[in-house]
């Protein structure tokens, strides 16, 4: 039997324990600092066993996944190298930053342990155990962060686990790692909540702010309703990175100001033409990049049944629809479907399904 303990059983651990749960051979330990989120992991039958005891799940582990805050991880690695591990077991973290972590893994002596750091490209705005999904990490990217230290057959051995989140698994240094992700998913989240913040100092004057916000404003600032704890410690956690992203980011709105206040219509509309080249060439449907799930969108008139019409249709055809938001509807004016699934296949079907009603099916 191998056993796996997962330390701090939120989205990310939560989804990591239900990619693990069931699978032969594979016994789920959860750890929580409380009795109570102990007590609900084992009635919502996320782990097969729950504890408050750090040593009682990380003593029978052949595999630890720290699950916590990053602000948090530094401690477990050292709490963990105090410990009577099993020989050979493998330390992983989820983190969303690489290079401290993997630092104090790779300077403590782990009594036989090796670390990993990892982080797998695939989240949500939602958090807690109540959000994890066995297929959060389907097709997305899971960075593993080894260095010219680590055990080939350890890397291996995790790799080999990890399969069953159907993630893709690359490794990438841990600093790469930083930089990128910084410029790709710290930056952005910094952007949506301070546009947010902007937008909500006008809508305490003016309620219509708030009305009038579409699908422009809610498509960018979903993430604006992370978790505020793990944010504010991957943000600080990658502050050297994140500081010169923000500059080069001040550049650029220097730029919008400029090109507005010169009327360089030309330059304006080479920026969208630019941007948009460079988006839509990027792997599309991979969650973790753009897209977290297969989506399309379908222009929808505005009168009553149309949903259920659609929503009918496409369970009639055994097509599995994972969610459906209506993004704007006005009277008389066309409304936009969002439709999510889990599968490619489910999208294509439902593509070729609506198209031959009739609607307007966008991508
Ligand atoms: N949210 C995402 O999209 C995402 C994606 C990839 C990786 N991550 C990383 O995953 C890790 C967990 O994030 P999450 O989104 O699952 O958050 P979450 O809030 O859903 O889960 C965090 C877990 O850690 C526990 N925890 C919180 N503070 C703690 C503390 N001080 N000591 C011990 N346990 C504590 C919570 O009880 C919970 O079980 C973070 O390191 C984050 O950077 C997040
Ligand atoms: O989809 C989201 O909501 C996410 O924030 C996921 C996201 C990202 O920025 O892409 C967030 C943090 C991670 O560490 C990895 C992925």
């Amino acid at each position: 039997m191998t056993t796996i303990a997962i330390f701090g059983v939120g989205l990310i651990g939560g989804s990591l324990a239900l990619c693990f749960k069931g699978k032969p051979g594979l016994h789920v330990i959860g750890h929580s600092v409380r009795a109570s989120s102990v007590e609900k992991y084992v009635q919502r039958g996320v782990v097969d066993q729950a504890t408050t005891s750090m040593a009682e799940a990380a003593e029978a582990a052949d595999f630890i996944f720290l699950c916590v805050p990053v602000g948090n991880l530094e401690e477990y690695v050292k709490e963990l190298s105090r410990m009577n591990l099993k020989p050979g077991c493998i330390i992983t973290d989820v983190g969303s930053t690489k290079a401290s972590v993997a630092e104090c893994g790779s300077s403590l002596q782990l009594n036989g342990a090796v670390f990993i750091g990892g982080h797998p490209m695939a989240g949500s705005e939602r958090s807690g155990v109540e959000a994890a999904s066995s297929h959060l990490f389907e097709n997305a990217f899971y960075v593993l962060t080894p260095d010219t230290t680590t055990p080939p057959e350890s890397l291996e051995r995790l790799t080999a686990l990890l399969q069953h989140t159907k993630a893709h698994i690359v490794s990438v240094n841990a600093k790469e790692h930083d930089e990128i992700v910084g410029a790709i998913s710290h930056l952005p989240h910094i952007i949506a909540v301070a546009l947010v913040n902007q937008i909500r100092g006008y809508h305490a004057k003016n309620e219509m702010y708030g009305s009038l916000a579409a699908g422009g404003f809610r498509d960018i600032t979903r993430i604006a309703s992370s978790e505020p704890v793990v944010w504010r410690d991957i943000l600080l956690n990658n502050k050297r990175v994140l500081l010169s992203l923000l500059k080069d980011w001040n550049e650029e709105m220097s730029r919008f100001i400029e090109m507005l206040e010169s009327d360089q219509g030309d330059h304006i509309e080479e920026a969208f033409r630019l941007a948009g080249e460079f988006r839509n060439q990027l792997p599309e449907r991979r969650k973790g990049m753009i897209h977290s799930v297969f989506e399309c969108y379908v222009d929808v008139p505005d009168h009553p049944g149309i949903i259920g019409q659609i929503a009918t249709e496409l369970g009639k055809h055994r097509v599995n629809l994972s969610n459906l938001q209506i993004i704007e509807s006005r009277e008389d004016v066309p409304g936009i479907l969002r439709l999510s699934f889990r599968e490619q296949t489910d999208l294509d079907q439902a593509v070729k399904l609506l198209g031959a009603l009739g609607y307007p099916v966008h991508f």
